[in-house]
């Protein structure tokens, strides 16, 4: 069971985040995220935030889906040309106020934005929770809020009661806020049951003060907070799960969106994004192998028809020395390897065929060997013959059954052995 399944399941790229234990960096990621993948059919595979892995990013192939999750502060320098309008006494402010986040990580900015980009390029599913949702739009041209509190409250005219407490330290995984829901979004098919009548709102959770702020073109807002951050976003155009498309992002954490109690989520459209997400991981998959099986197939075919003419040409120049004398063997010999070869590997051949072989002179090279083997065969047949003939009707029928019953095991364990060695020729 174990085998066949590591060969099928997808697999979705999370990147690390890092901290510090017991006096050293150790990566981590979330489990929740973990739990979900797995728990709807694709395998996590972590991608560490150590030196030079955006250099090696390759070797994580194949990739069938993207999710990226919870970090530092994406470094404002990627999204914001004219870098701080905050006076130095503001920057201490955010950076002592949110001091866990604001010490940027290079490298796991430079591995996100990279499996970003590459997802755009080939259509592979990404999932952004939260950071991943801010990097998705700056991979795609839009720009951040480098701190929501201290920019958009500033924008913000109409006053406190717009406000949003996007961060509260005192009540961490208690807060929650409004969000309103667009119609005919992904969103709104997770959440409609859910939604206050009429209101369109949700409650969810906040863990950033970094946010969108130009919205990158190609996405449509799903959710807006009461002061108009957009806390949701997906590619229209590049929606549907079932045929392996998903482009979008999340700035709160449905996956934590849960009572502390029993652990059960605030609503049952929590789990959608990630369902929806695997759905659409596991199509991808499926698309991906299917065009690279056919692409196999037509390397198979090209080969075996380039060999069938080489071998064809052999014969033919076998078939020319046969009759003209043997004086231009030496000009000729390479051209003759792949008939002398064939004929070395297939003994097994009908009387037709061996009449129309010797009929073209494949006899010239290696002739005695395989007239050798098709001698012993011969002797063998006879020698099997004349011992069963001394044999009773009972023990030739259990001789049949036997044979046959081997027969239908050897077939099944071949069958197996060539389904793991496609699956291994398609997954190099
Ligand atoms: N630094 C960014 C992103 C913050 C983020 O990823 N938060 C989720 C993590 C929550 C946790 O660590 O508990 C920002 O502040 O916008």
């Amino acid at each position: 069971m174990a085998p066949d399944l590591a060969v099928i399941l997808p697999r979705v790229l999370i990147v690390s985040r890092r901290t510090v234990r017991k006096n050293k960096f150790v990566d981590f990621v979330g489990e929740y995220h973990l739990d979900l993948i797995v728990g709807y059919g694709a395998a996590p595979v972590i991608v560490p935030r150590v030196s030079g892995v955006h250099m090696l990013l390759d070797s994580f192939e194949p990739i069938h889906g993207v999710l990226l999750c919870e970090g530092e502060d994406i470094d404002p320098s990627l999204y914001d040309a004219e870098l701080s309008h905050f006076s130095q006494q503001e920057l201490d402010e955010i950076r002592k106020l949110h001091a866990g986040d604001t010490a940027i990580d290079r490298e796991k900015d430079s591995i996100e934005l990279r499996l970003a980009k590459l997802c755009l390029e080939r259509n592979i599913p990404y999932l952004g929770i939260c950071r991943g949702s801010q990097v998705l739009n700056v991979a795609c041209g839009g720009t951040l809020y480098q701190d929501i509190e201290k920019e958009l409250s500033k924008q913000t005219d109409s006053g406190r009661e717009n406000r949003v407490v996007q961060m509260n330290y005192e009540n961490y995984d208690g807060h929650r806020h409004v969000v309103r829901v667009v119609e005919n979004t992904p969103l709104y098919e997770w959440f409609k049951e859910s939604l206050d009548s009429g209101k369109m709102e949700i409650s969810v959770n906040s863990y950033h003060h970094q946010g969108v702020k130009r919205l990158a073109q190609r996405f449509v807002p799903m959710a807006f907070a009461p002061d108009g951050l957009v806390e949701g976003f997906y590619d229209r155009d590049a929606y549907n799960p079932e045929e392996g498309k998903f482009i979008m992002g999340l700035q709160f954490h449905p996956e934590r969106m849960r009572s502390e109690e029993s652990d059960g989520f605030d609503y049952p459209g929590c789990a959608a994004a990630y369902k929806e997400f695997v759905k659409a991981v596991r199509a991808y998959e499926k698309k991906l192998n299917g065009s690279r099986n056919v692409a196999m197939a037509l390397k198979f075919d090209r080969e075996a028809e380039k060999r069938r003419r080489s071998i064809l040409r052999s014969f033919s120049v076998a078939k020319n020395i046969y009759t003209a004398g043997s004086d231009t063997i030496s000009a000729q010999e390479s051209e003759l390897e792949a008939g002398a070869e064939f004929l070395e590997a297939n003994t097994a051949l009908s009387v037709q065929q061996e009449n129309r072989l010797k009929q073209v002179g494949a006899t010239v090279r290696n002739a005695s060997a395989y007239i050798n083997r098709l001698k012993m065969n011969e002797e063998r047949q006879k020698a099997a013959r004349a011992v069963m003939g001394k044999m009773s009707i009972k023990q030739l029928s259990d001789l049949v059954s036997f044979y046959h019953e081997m027969g239908q095991l050897s077939s099944q364990v071949l069958e197996m052995k060539l389904k793991v060695l496609m699956n291994e020729v398609v997954h190099v």
